[in-house]
């Protein structure tokens, strides 16, 4: 159960690590533009060192040039980057000293492994450099490898080089563009996770762009999510998840269909029933106030059990008829239709097209966001 208040305006930042940090990345009021359009539109965002930060986001909200901007490959039309107290806003993109590594790795084709991982370690003498390439690759899993002619590797084996070439030279913040985005979903998950404890045993500063919000949860100590060149909530995974600001933030991140709701003291009221507003966590930062008034209860992928048998008990729970059942993720979903004619999706055990069935909403499985002119 989640709750948020409108996030027009400025961003809602909780959790604020990067803040007043000295030693890492400090964005104020940049903005990038191309010729009709403004991709970055005044974002501030501090980065902590050693701290991983996700820029999350749907297709062309700016993620990608504001990632640009901060590695020097994409000139800012106004504000500063910072970098540990130092502006290099004007600094040539081979002068900062940052990692780059993008969706296809862009190996060097006619070098072998360990050609790739060693091309930025020129300055090493070449016992030290044939160490440090190795230990490189040790970390991502391909120890032995450094021999390999590139072209004979997997799309996640090259990632995996492509990584180590740019972590070799120890790089003070390394900017990553959706890395893994051209693997399948399997090889990404896990990557995902092997990314996350490599940055963690590194102690790299990080900005990781993606579009999907799995991924940034599973990389990110904080995710910024950005929508039409601007930063509109910056928070914890959890905190995000459970307290997306605005329903266009809980829509992308998956909540839906959203249902008209009336807070009522401490509960919504829903055509499904009432939902408790929550308090925060304990130990939680304070985030948004509550929302008041009309609200929009939005549903998450597991806020729908169809209740079966002994179980249920009446009360809140509504009948419904099954309009699909498929077999996803190791448990059964159906689409039903709710009284207010939304198609919604309910977990279930087992049912069959046609069925009437009742359903109870799960209070944490739920977002509740502000009702807007627009929704
Ligand atoms: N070189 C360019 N010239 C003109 N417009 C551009 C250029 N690069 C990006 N844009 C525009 O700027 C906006 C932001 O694009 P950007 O690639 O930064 O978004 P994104 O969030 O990274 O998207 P994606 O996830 O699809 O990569 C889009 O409207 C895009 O069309």
């Amino acid at each position: 159960m989640v709750t948020a208040e409108d996030g027009g305006g400025d961003p809602v930042v909780t959790g604020k690590d990067g803040e007043g940090d000295p030693t890492g990345l400090r964005l104020r009021g940049v903005v990038v533009r191309y010729v009709a359009t403004t991709a970055v539109d005044a974002v501030d965002l501090d980065v902590a060192a050693r701290e991983v930060v996700a820029l999350l986001g749907p297709s062309g909200s700016g993620k990608s040039s504001l990632l640009r901007a901060v590695a020097g490959l994409e000139p800012v039309a106004a504000g500063d980057i910072t970098w540990a107290g130092q502006d290099v806003t004007g600094v040539p993109v081979h002068r900062r000293g940052f990692g780059l590594m993008f969706q296809e790795g862009q190996l060097f084709p006619h070098r072998t492994v360990a050609g790739n991982v060693g091309y930025g370690l020129d300055g090493l003498p070449r016992a030290r450099r044939a160490e440090r390439v190795a230990e490189l690759l040790e970390l991502v899993g391909l120890a032995g490898y450094g021999d390999r002619s590139v072209a004979t590797l997997s799309g996640g084996q090259a990632q995996r080089v492509a990584l180590a070439r740019a972590l070799a030279p120890a790089p003070a913040l390394l900017l990553l563009d959706e890395p893994l985005s051209a693997l399948d979903r399997g090889l990404r998950e896990r990557l995902t996770g092997e990314l996350h404890d490599i940055l963690r045993a590194t102690g790299t500063t990080a900005l990781y762009v993606t579009h999907d919000h799995d991924e940034a949860f599973t990389v990110a100590d904080r995710v910024a999510v950005m929508v039409d060149g601007r930063l509109v909530q910056v928070d914890r995974p959890a905190r995000l998840w459970r307290r997306p600001v605005n329903q266009e933030v809980a829509g992308f991140l998956g909540y839906g269909p959203f249902l008209p709701g009336q807070v009522r003291g401490a509960v919504v009221r829903t055509g499904l029933g009432e939902v408790p507003l929550p308090a925060a966590a304990p130990g939680e930062a304070p985030g948004p106030a509550a929302p008041h008034g009309h609200v929009l209860v939005g549903l998450g992928p597991a806020a729908l059990h169809v209740v079966t048998g002994e179980g249920w008990a009446g009360g809140d729970d509504v009948v419904v008829p099954v309009l699909a059942t498929r077999f996803v993720r190791g448990r059964t979903e159906v689409d039903v239709a709710l009284p207010g004619g939304e198609r919604a999706t309910a977990v279930t055990t087992a049912t069959e097209v046609g069925a009437q069935v009742q359903v109870r909403m799960d209070p944490d499985g739920v977002a509740v966001v502000p009702q807007t002119a627009s929704s």
